[in-house]
């Protein structure tokens, strides 16, 4: 049997001592698509950092905030996925002297993410939705093994949502993702996990849960 790309076992959560979940077990093989869902503060956020801190294997993440440097370009800030795969040299240069290669990779991820032309943008000029879409453009030029994305469509039009979501799922054998929209997470998931008080509710195939289960999760 394939090892687990992580494996959380009767795992308390939380922050600074105080526990946000308890008694978490789960395992996330590779190939999954999993949706978390839950109310606003439930600890969606806290589970997706723990799967991120804890993954086996090369991970890509858009955060909830995009967690993007707003004084630094649109080239730069979807530079930032791969800044791991090179030394420090390589990297200076590229943040002031992009090659040809690089500009092209970034243009490759930007068409993708309906950004063209905009590489040179600081990113304290865009929109909200513009953000995002940098933050998605940073995790395709990443790439790997798994995607984890905190509502990582949030900002945008259902469309571009829906299409968005979609590259995600052909670029990564394996996504974890905290969505707020029930039918969204019965499109895209193999597997939901659901959280209320505290602690995993449901944890099974989608394909085996109700709307209205699942709208259960927020009453
Ligand atoms: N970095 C942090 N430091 C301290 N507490 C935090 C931090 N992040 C989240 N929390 C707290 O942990 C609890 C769960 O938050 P979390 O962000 O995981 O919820 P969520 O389900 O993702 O919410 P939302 O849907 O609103 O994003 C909340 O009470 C929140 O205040």
């Amino acid at each position: 049997m394939t090892a687990p790309l992580v494996a959380l076992t009767d795992q308390s959560l939380g922050w600074g001592g105080r526990l946000v979940l308890t008694g978490v077990t789960l395992q996330v093989a590779a190939g999954e698509r999993i949706a978390l869902l839950g109310r606003s503060g439930v600890g969606k956020s806290t589970l997706l950092a723990a799967l991120h801190d804890r993954i086996a294997g090369r991970a890509a993440l858009v955060p909830q905030d995009h967690g993007l440097v707003g004084s630094l370009s649109v080239f730069h800030n979807i530079w930032m996925g791969v800044l791991d795969d090179f030394g420090t040299p390589r990297n200076l240069r590229t943040l002031i002297w992009p090659a040809r290669a690089e500009r092209a990779r970034v243009e490759h991820v930007l068409d993708i993410v309906g950004l063209s032309g905009l590489g040179r943008r600081p990113v304290s000029q865009l929109s909200g939705g513009q953000r995002q879409r940098v933050a998605l453009g940073r995790a395709l030029l990443r790439g790997g093994d798994v995607v984890l994305g905190d509502e990582p469509v949030t900002a945008l039009d259902p469309a571009q949502g829906a299409a968005l979501l979609g590259r995600l799922t052909t670029e990564f054998a394996t996504m974890i993702l905290t969505l707020h929209d029930v039918d969204q997470a019965l499109r895209v998931a193999t597997r939901i996990i659901g959280l209320r008080q505290g602690a995993v509710v449901i944890d099974a195939a989608a394909a085996d849960l109700s709307e209205t289960e699942l709208l259960a999760l927020y009453r």
